[in-house]
């Protein structure tokens, strides 16, 4: 288990005031990253699977879950492409006690985007959005940089919570015409 680095998932109270405008607008856009990315991309989006199973959760992920520290959970990381380059890499987790059922769901996903699951079922509630520089020892080696900023936000349906994070590779800003070091 890699130990928690220093740092701190924080709210768009706590973060806008210092945030660029083109960062907090992706940051804390409430939407569907999956639809959004496809209209960025004029409909070249594709879903990489990287790694899925049960693993043991961080500490910050059982935090957020109401799980206890070293508990289980199905794990799903993904790289999100735009035009076939990386844009995002996603990592979304469901505590075991909270997955009756719901594992198989998860593990037939595939290469279909977890959003359209998520926002197809209206019984799904999405928590408070929070953000950060996303740990590099959290990150596969292929993107792995300081300063990615990543956001996460816990999506619940009845006793089940599924935590995603989305942390932003440089790619996507570029895209855009976004310098990445001048976020
Ligand atoms: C939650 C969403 O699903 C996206 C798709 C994911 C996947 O397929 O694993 C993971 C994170 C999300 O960016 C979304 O579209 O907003």
């Amino acid at each position: 288990m890699t130990a928690a680095p220093a740092f701190h998932w924080l709210g768009a109270d706590q973060l806008l005031p210092a945030l660029p405008a083109g960062l907090a607008d992706w940051l804390f856009d409430t939407g569907s990253l999956t639809r959004r990315l496809t209209a960025l991309s004029a409909g070249r989006f594709a879903v990489t699977p990287l790694a899925e199973g049960w693993q043991s959760l961080r500490d910050d992920e059982c935090a957020a879950l109401g799980v206890a520290p070293g508990s289980e959970g199905w794990v799903r990381e993904v790289y999100l492409l735009g035009g076939e380059q990386p844009w995002v890499f996603a990592r979304s987790v469901a505590a075991r006690a909270a997955l009756e059922g719901f594992a198989p769901v998860l593990a037939e996903l595939g290469r279909r985007p977890l959003g359209e699951l998520l926002f197809s079922d209206p019984a799904f509630e999405r928590g408070a959005l929070q953000a950060t520089r996303y740990p590099p020892a959290w990150l596969p080696a292929a993107v792995r940089r300081e300063g990615l900023w990543g956001r996460r936000s816990c999506f619940h349906r009845e006793n089940l919570a599924v935590l995603v994070a989305e942390v932003f590779l440089p790619e996507l800003w570029q895209y855009q015409g976004i310098d990445p070091d001048a976020l």
